[in-house]
């Protein structure tokens, strides 16, 4: 089988891994470091879609989307413009991000923070928190179960977050096995790059969302995307490109914002417009 993508960047990882083991970790937890609002109460409380913004210079499906821009000025522009969460991608080799944007948008705003990154060890766990790491991202994709639920439950006992991210119906199962509070739905074909809101559409049938809260990720345009994903449960968007490339981040982040679907729903109901 050929290698992928993912492939490429875990092998990445497990050196950086190495490296951090040898070299130790550079940032001291802040001390003043004030408890924000819990990303998963927030999105489930909301009647609209909440959007995790996230500051990503460059990626390996469309390569540099906007290098120069300044992290805690998009942060800000996003925080203002009505998000509910930043995301900052702190990979460098292919994706050009750094642990310092985390960690100095982590100082500035209030929102939670996510740190998203190929997180296969504690050890990444530890520095995303230290550089301040509301939450942190896991991917089944990148690791066995053991390892998994090893990482999500470490995670958890630090007191941080985690977005469980999957892509198809094994990899849910195995995240609703560790009873993961929020799933993230990646629509981006790792091996192909293609997205498809359908994965969306597919796998938020099958979550309970009485208990989990629901992330439609990669690759959302327009209102009538979040629309759609919103008809399929979610309670929030992840949304990159789109934003990194808006001249008019705080008119996209309300157009993104849509009532969530059992909201939408009585809407039609009320207007006599809903059929099945
Ligand atoms: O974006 C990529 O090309 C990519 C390739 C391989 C692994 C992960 C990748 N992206 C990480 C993400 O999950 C997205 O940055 C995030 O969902 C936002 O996507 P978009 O709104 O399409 O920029």
């Amino acid at each position: 089988m050929s290698e992928t993508i993912l492939d490429r960047i875990l092998n990445e990882k497990r050196k950086e891994v190495r490296e951090l083991k040898f070299l130790g970790l550079n940032y001291q937890d802040s001390p003043l470091k004030e408890q924000k609002k819990s990303l998963y109460s927030h999105f489930k409380d909301s009647d609209h879609l909440e959007i995790i913004a996230e500051i990503k210079r460059a990626s390996p499906s469309k390569g540099d989307i906007n290098i120069h821009m300044e992290p805690v000025d998009q942060a800000s522009i996003y925080e203002r413009g009505g998000a509910g969460a930043i995301s900052i991608l702190t990979d460098t080799p292919f994706f050009k991000g750094t642990m310092d944007d985390l960690y100095r948008v982590s100082q500035q705003i209030s929102l939670p923070v996510l740190c998203k990154d190929f997180i296969i060890d504690e050890i990444q766990i530890d520095r995303a928190k230290q550089a301040g790491a509301d939450v942190i991202l896991l991917i089944a994709a990148a690791m066995d179960q053991d390892q998994l639920k090893k990482l999500h439950d470490y995670a958890t006992s630090q007191n941080l977050e985690v977005l469980l991210e999957v892509h198809n119906e094994e990899e849910l199962v195995r995240a609703q096995s560790i009873e993961a509070k929020i799933i993230g739905i990646n629509n981006r074909n790792l091996k192909t790059f293609e997205v498809d809101l359908g994965t969306t559409e597919h796998l938020a049938s099958k979550i309970d969302r009485a208990k989990t809260a629901i992330i439609s990720e990669s690759g959302m345009k327009t209102q009538e995307d979040a629309e759609r994903v919103a008809k399929a449960g979610v309670d929030g968007l992840l949304i990159g490109e789109t934003l990194m490339t808006s001249g008019t981040v705080a008119e996209m982040i309300s157009n993104f914002r849509v009532k969530k679907g059992d909201t939408l729903k009585s809407d039609l109901v009320n207007k006599g417009e809903f059929t099945s």
